[in-house]
Parts: structure tokens; C-alpha cells; sequence
């Protein structure tokens, strides 16, 4: 229940075992690749039971600055191309919120146009990485002013298409940095060679989405260890079914594992690019059953979820959700290699760590972590910091936390407007 006076949602407690069904919206990931391949494609793409949400809405505002229109349809949107002098002719400015993937794949688009366009967004974009990705591109053929700032806000300058070629990438602070090269590629005039440099990228799941996807969309795509190309091509996908996202899945599933009894979440994909699927061997682990088929993933809590390490370095998303589970086991747990959360929608890291204990939990940072001791919990407010991953751990505690009351619940609208009213159904 949302309060009137306050922006504050009150968790509800699950007082008995849960027996739920639920169906989560599609995923961010898969839409906002398939409306940025469509608007590089030569004809229209029908997107079909895609994500709406703040960040898909932010998309296709950003893609129709640069050139390409969508048309709702009955159960999504049809994506137009950019057009063939490959989009925006006159000065603009793409609104990115605090969307990475619109901040990290739209860029390059606008290199591909004829205008001057400004990118910025919310004040929390502005402290995201974005460097890397800035310096590749002018490597390539870009012209981007940015004052010095390695950072939002900052101006593309157009000039009707970008050389491409060979170029060398520290992708270690985002994924997105690579992807978003990768998509662009085959709009090059030579397409793409990327050389991973540093630390390995976090989030290799979502590497992987982008390599499928663009293959779906007929690009011709090569991966050799840290060496990726992409081959200059027409695109094409006259129709794109988008999945479930299993991110905004993950506190539905682990409602069971905390409250015990069973959640099915339908719709749950049998074959999958996204890092959400990885739950599959994560929950038993925690005492869970786990089943997949042909109606879902259905999970059922066991009684005692044990105390684990976990390296959620290629699964980063689902941090907040599994330190929210871990608060309930019945030993110490460590999470790690996750210290480019620090560069998410908030400092993940910090915000948990402060949150968490602020209910009673013995959370602290590491440098790439979270050390969790679990310890009698109390309500109280859990700040969000516009972090909607923050609104989902808190509802996680809230199922046996009594007086858990959530600041700002709207920001959860990132990836999923109706999360509070969905989730005060599931807890009854
Ligand atoms: O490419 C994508 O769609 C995403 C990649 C990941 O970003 P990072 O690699 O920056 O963690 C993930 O955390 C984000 O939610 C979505
Ligand atoms: C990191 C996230 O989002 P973004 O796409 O803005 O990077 C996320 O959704 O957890």
C-alpha cells in the first residue's frame, strides 16, 4: 500500500507460505538492443511484447530524436529505420534519464547522422562511466565534444556516417561499452573490430545477448577470446518476440526462498541470453527447488537457506535481490567481484551496505563486495537513492520484516511501473 502523505510504499509481511503465479514484463535488455538494431535495419521491425517502461520509453524518445519513428501496434511498437542519410539533420537533444543503455548505444547512432545532438539526463548519468566508450568512438571516425568531462553531457557531431575498423576497448568499468560498439557495427563503413584491453568486462551474459541479437537481425559476427567483429551489413527482422525479463524476475523468485512455499514465474524462457537464468542454480543452493517447463520456473522454498560466497561478476543486476535473500540465512555470507556497481543507477554497493544494516543487518563493503551477517531485523525506512533494483531488495526483506516502508517506490518504474501493485498481490 502506497502512502498518500509520504512517498513511502509499506511492504506487506507474507504471514503464510506463499502460493503465487506471476508474469513479469519483458526484458530491458532485449528491448532496447531490438529498438536500436531496428532503427539501424532497412526496413521496419514489429517489436512485439516488449518492455514499457521508463528506460524503453527513453529509447525510443532517443531514436526518434536521431531519425527513427515507432508506431504503437496492439502488443508492442514497429520500429522505422533511421533513414537513408542515416538520420537527424538538424541539431538536437537525446534525454538519456538514467538509462545506461540508452547513454551507452545511442551515441554512435547520432555519429551516423548529419546534426549536432546533446546527450544528458538525470544528474546520477552524469557520474556514470562513460569515457571509454567516448574515446573509442572518436578513435573510430566520431566527432564528440565533451569539454574535457569524459562524461554527460556532450555533443555528437554528425557527419553522415563513421569509418569504423580496429580499436581498442577497456570495457572492465561496463559491458555496455562493448555492446554498444557491437550493435553499431555493421553500420560502419568498415564494421568493427574490437580489442578488449584491462580487466575483463563485468556481465558476460549480456555480451552474449548482444551477439545473438545482432545475429538474429542477420548480422555476421566473429568472437575470438577478447577479440570480437562485426562485418559491415544491411540488417534485417521483420518481427522480434521479446522475453520475460528475468532480472525483474529474480525478487519474485526469491520471495519463496525467503518466505517459503512456492512462486511460478510464466513464461520463464527454456534457452536464454539473459543473466537471470543463472537463478536456476543459484536458488538451490539456498534450499530451494527449482523447476522449469512448460508453464515456468516454479521455485519452493526449503527451510534453512544456508550462508554462501558468490562471484556475481557476470550476473552484477541481481546483486541487490540476493544480498536482500542473504540477510536471511543462517550464516555469514560474502558476495564479490562486482565493484563496477559502484558505477550503477547509485553506488549499489554503499547503498546496500548502509540500507541493509540500517534494518539490522550486519552488511559492510569490500572493495568488490559485500561482507552479510545476518541478525534480528527491524522495520524502518529503506531509501531507494532512484535505484529501482533498490525498491525490489526492499520488498524482498519487507515479505518477513514487519514496518518496512520504502522511500520513492515510483523510481522501480525503470524496468517495471507496476512492480508495487504486483508484488502486493503475491504477499496476499
Ligand atoms: O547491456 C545491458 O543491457 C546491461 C548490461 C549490464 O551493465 P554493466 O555491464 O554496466 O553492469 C547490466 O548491469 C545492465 O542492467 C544491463
Ligand atoms: C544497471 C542497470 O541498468 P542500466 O541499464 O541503466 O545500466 C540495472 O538495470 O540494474
Amino acid at each position: 500500500m502506497t502512502d498518500a502523505h509520504e512517498d513511502h510504499w509499506a511492504a506487506p509481511v507474507a504471514n503464510t507460505p506463499l502460493d503465487a503465479a506471476v508474469r513479469v514484463p519483458g526484458s530491458k535488455s532485449i528491448t532496447n538492443r531490438a529498438y536500436v538494431l531496428a532503427a539501424l535495419a532497412s526496413a521496419p521491425t514489429r517489436v512485439r511484447v516488449p518492455l514499457d517502461s521508463r528506460d524503453t520509453r527513453l529509447m525510443l524518445g532517443a531514436l526518434a530524436t536521431l531519425g527513427a519513428r515507432s508506431e504503437q501496434t496492439a502488443d508492442g511498437f514497429l520500429v522505422h529505420p533511421l533513414g537513408p542519410a542515416g538520420g537527424r539533420v538538424d541539431e538536437a537533444t537525446v534525454t538519456m534519464g538514467n538509462a545506461g543503455t540508452v547513454a551507452r548505444f545511442t551515441p554512435a547512432l547520432a555519429a551516423l547522422g548529419s546534426a549536432a545532438v546533446r546527450f544528458d539526463g538525470d544528474e546520477a548519468i552524469r557520474r556514470r562511466p562513460i569515457g571509454p566508450l567516448l574515446t573509442a568512438l572518436r578513435r573510430l571516425g566520431a566527432r564528440i565534444d565533451d569539454e574535457g568531462r569524459g562524461a554527460p553531457p556532450f555533443t555528437v557531431h554528425g557527419e553522415g556516417g563513421l569509418r569504423g575498423g580496429k580499436v581498442d576497448l577497456d570495457s572492465s568499468a561496463s559491458s555496455q561499452f562493448l555492446s554498444a560498439l557491437l550493435l553499431a557495427g555493421p553500420a560502419f563503413d568498415q564494421g568493427i573490430t574490437v580489442r578488449l584491453v584491462g580487466d575483463a568486462p563485468p556481465s558476460e551474459p549480456h555480451i552474449a545477448m548482444t551477439l545473438d541479437m545482432l545475429r538474429r537481425f542477420g548480422a555476421t559476427v566473429e568472437r575470438e577470446g577478447s577479440e570480437f567483429h562485426v562485418a559491415p551489413s544491411k540488417l534485417s527482422c521483420p518481427e522480434y518476440v521479446v522475453e520475460p525479463d528475468l532480472s525483474t524476475a529474480a525478487p519474485f523468485a526469491a520471495a519463496a526462498v525467503v518466505a517459503g512455499g512456492t512462486v511460478r514465474v510464466q513464461g520463464w524462457p527454456k534457452y536464454t541470453t539473459q543473466p537471470g537464468d543463472w537463478l536456476r542454480s543459484l536458488l538451490p543452493a539456498l534450499g530451494a527447488k527449482v523447476t522449469l517447463d512448460d508453464s515456468g520456473l516454479t521455485v519452493t522454498g526449503g527451510s534453512v537457506i544456508p550462508g554462501v560466497e558468490l562471484d556475481l561478476h557476470e550476473v552484477g543486476e541481481l546483486t541487490p535481490v540476493i544480498a536482500a535473500m542473504l540477510c536471511f540465512a543462517e550464516g555469514p555470507s560474502a558476495i564479490s567481484g562486482v565493484a563496477h556497481l559502484r558505477g550503477h543507477e547509485t553506488d549499489r554497493l554503499t547503498a546496500l551496505a548502509t540500507e541493509l544494516s540500517g534494518l539490522g543487518a550486519g552488511v559492510t563493503e569490500t572493495g568488490d563486495g559485500l561482507r552479510i551477517t545476518p541478525a534480528p531485523l527491524h522495520g524502518g525506512v529503506f531509501r531507494t537513492y532512484d535505484d529501482h533494483r533498490l525498491v525490489m531488495a526492499a520488498a524482498v526483506l519487507g515479505l518477513r520484516v514487519p514496518g518496512v516502508r520504502v522511500e520513492n517506490p515510483g523510481t522501480v518504474g525503470k524496468t517495471f511501473p507496476e512492480f508495487t501493485g504486483t508484488w502486493d498481490g503475491l504477499a496476499g
